[in-house]
């Protein structure tokens, strides 16, 4: 369980980025983020792992309070957060499995992963993954000749090799066509009910949000201003978050008519 106490931070510059932003999100929950640029998203996130440092408040992830955690204990807290980047974060000239096996770096070691002399377990582990994440054929490409699917992909299975109690994913479909952005969202709340884990996505897309996730959460100007349902972000919510504007068309049916087998070359 993650819990989030009147998290605040305010960036030197002055920009007051979250107010007093109180959450718990459960085991196993998967909630979206959503709000205008500059409402808070990024750093929201940001804040959980402390790569923002928070100016008040905590962060407590199964009991243990991040906010006060010192340098090595927070190096070992990480392991336990997996992230997923819009861009990827991939390591271009390397392949699709040693990206993948990347995401051990915390456990096994510099030298260790330098070598590539990953433990036997990672290495079925980072297979079994791939084949989960449609890319088993794809092993040994470079991450360079891969599709931003493919590469989103790939950033899942890096981010679930840590065996992370927590996901915390930035815009994953922000780079990505419609079709493609649906299927990376539907492996992804998949992959985290299979695994009990929870997640919290930051995501421009309101109705990509309404299709898959279970719990939507709105900030606007660092301030939670709604937290629902899918089904409960009607026209009304949508003009309190972002203003006026029809909304008619964003607000999409919760159905996702989508049923096509997962097309892993995409
Ligand atoms: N490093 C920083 N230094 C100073 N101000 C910052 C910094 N990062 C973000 N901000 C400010 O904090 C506020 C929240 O920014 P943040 O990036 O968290 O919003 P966001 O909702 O993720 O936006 P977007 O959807 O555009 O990514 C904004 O006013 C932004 O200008």
């Amino acid at each position: 369980m993650l819990e989030l106490k009147n998290l605040t931070k305010t960036y030197r510059t002055g920009d007051k980025a979250l107010q007093n932003v109180t959450l718990t999100i459960p085991k196993g929950q998967v909630m979206a983020l959503i709000g205008p640029s500059g409402a808070g998203k990024s750093t929201l996130i940001r804040c959980i792992n402390r790569l923002v440092e928070p100016t008040e408040g905590s962060v407590i992830l199964d009991g243990t309070n991040i906010t006060t955690l010192g340098t090595g204990a927070l190096r070992r807290m990480r392991r336990k957060m997996g992230m997923i980047f819009q861009q990827y974060a991939l390591v271009e000239r390397l392949t699709v499995m040693e990206n993948v096996l990347s995401g051990r770096l915390g456990y096994v070691g510099f030298w260790r992963s330098y070598l590539r002399k990953y433990p036997q377990a990672d290495i079925d582990e980072a297979f079994r993954l791939l084949d989960r994440v449609g890319l088993l054929a794809m092993a040994d490409k470079r991450a360079d000749e891969l599709s931003g699917g493919q590469r989103q992909r790939v950033g899942i299975a890096r981010a679930l090799i840590q065996n992370p109690r927590l996901l915390l994913v930035d815009e994953p479909t922000a780079s990505l066509d419609p079709k493609t952005s649906r299927q990376i969202m539907r492996l992804i709340c998949e992959l985290c009910a299979e695994r009990d884990l929870a997640a919290v996505i930051n995501i421009h897309d309101v109705a990509l949000a309404q299709m898959f996730v279970e719990r939507i959460v709105g900030l606007k100007a660092g301030e939670l201003a709604f937290d629902g349902k899918p089904t409960e972000m009607t026209e009304d919510v949508l003009t309190s978050i972002y203003g006026e504007e029809d909304w008619h068309a964003t607000i999409r049916e919760v159905d996702d008519e989508d049923t096509d087998i997962e097309d892993p070359a995409a």
